[in-house]
């Protein structure tokens, strides 16, 4: 059976994007499109995998063991992306019923079968080399930062990394990048205005599209999960153009999540707990998810056991799912006892007061 596929690698700190095809049987035939991208935050190394059935993928690799925790004085922008965190952020999303990340699996691949020996893009092949260990490494070729001590290595050729399904092409399914409204600086300095005037929401409501629809609900549900997952790195969201705007979410990118179990940053909540509104639907699932037959993690530790890669999370962050669920209630509870609106796609329900 053909195994064949393009692989594009790309760092986001200054990169360039290498594109190979790859066969098993075949020569491969190679298109090299080189474009160079400036990101501060740089070092993530990835994959862009083309299958022969035309189907795309992007391959995270594994940088960090899963009993690994972020140290508490890393920036949230100079944090590792952790493949574990991309797959459990996918089952997740399907937990909480939300269906806005695209599939995401756990898989080996084999960088010198797959990758090496299938591609005669002699870039790629330069990147390539053996480590004291005798395990095969490659790293990524950047004009500053980009130096083989940034390399991924295989054991001794195969690499664990999590691959997502890419999202139809945009002449297909278009779609546009938003920036979050409670976007966190990118400085080592930096306020933002939501940090420091609780009222910020009302401006946001204000301001289109926020003003009407979904959107707001739909920016509080994207909190809500990045506050379960512990991701603070939701600069973008993205919406397809066709569905206008109630359109959902894309939750793209949730690499930064499941960094610190023993931690729990409530900042992520700004937008629920200064905009004092939530989706019924997502309540209800969220306290559906607190019951102890359907405890978050539990649902969690089994929807997980079915990826290659099992176990994907560690039990302390099993049990950080459960702690944050039931802040995120407590939360709720705490805004909505004095008569908040919680809405529903239209439906305004007044709550009694207590
Ligand atoms: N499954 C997907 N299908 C299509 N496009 C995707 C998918 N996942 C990510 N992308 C696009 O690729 C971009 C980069 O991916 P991602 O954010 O996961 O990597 P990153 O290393 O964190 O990059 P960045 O620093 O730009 O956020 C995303 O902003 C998104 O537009
Ligand atoms: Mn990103």
């Amino acid at each position: 059976m053909y195994v064949c596929m393009y692989v594009c690698m790309y760092i986001l700190c200054v990169c360039i994007y290498l594109y190979i095809h790859i066969k098993e049987t075949k020569p491969c035939s190679l298109i090299l499109n080189v474009q160079s991208v400036v990101k501060p935050s740089g070092l993530h190394l990835k994959l862009a995998l083309k299958l022969q059935d035309f189907g795309k993928a992007m391959f995270k690799p594994m940088r960090q063991e899963r009993h690994e925790e972020t140290p508490e004085n890393f920036f949230y922008f100079v944090d590792f992306q952790r493949h574990n965190a991309e797959i459990a952020a996918f089952h997740l999303d399907r937990v909480l019923d939300f269906r806005r990340v695209p599939p995401v699996t756990g898989r080996f691949i084999n960088v010198t079968g797959e990758i090496l020996y299938l591609t005669h893009n002699e870039e790629l092949r330069s990147v390539f080399f053996t480590s004291p260990a005798n395990n095969t490494c490659f790293f990524a070729k950047c004009l500053y930062v980009c130096k083989s001590e940034y390399a991924v290595c295989g054991h001794p050729d195969l690499l664990e990394g999590s691959m997502s399904a890419y999202l139809p092409g945009l002449s297909i399914a278009p779609r546009i990048s938003i920036p979050n409204p409670w976007i966190r600086t990118y400085s080592f300095t930096g306020t933002e205005e939501w940090e420091v005037n609780p009222l910020y929401c009302d401006n946001v409501k204000k301001l289109y599209p926020y003003n009407s629809g979904n959107r707001l609900l739909n920016i509080i549900d994207m909190v809500i999960f990045d506050f379960l997952t512990g991701n603070m790195d939701r600069h973008h969201y993205e919406v397809f153009t066709k569905f206008g705007d109630d359109g959902f979410l894309l939750h793209l990118d949730n690499a930064r999540g499941f960094g610190r179990p023993s931690h729990d940053e409530v900042s992520i909540l700004a937008p629920l707990t200064q905009c004092c509104m939530i989706k019924r639907s997502t309540l209800f699932r969220l306290k559906l998810l607190a019951q102890s037959e359907y405890r978050l993690s539990d649902v969690m530790r089994a929807s997980l056991s079915r990826d290659p890669l099992t176990p994907v999370l560690t039990e302390d962050h099993l049990q950080a799912l459960d702690r944050r669920l039931g802040q995120v209630l407590r939360t709720q509870m705490l805004l909505f006892t004095g008569g908040s609106v919680i809405m529903d796609y239209g439906l305004i329900f007044e709550l009694k007061r207590s």
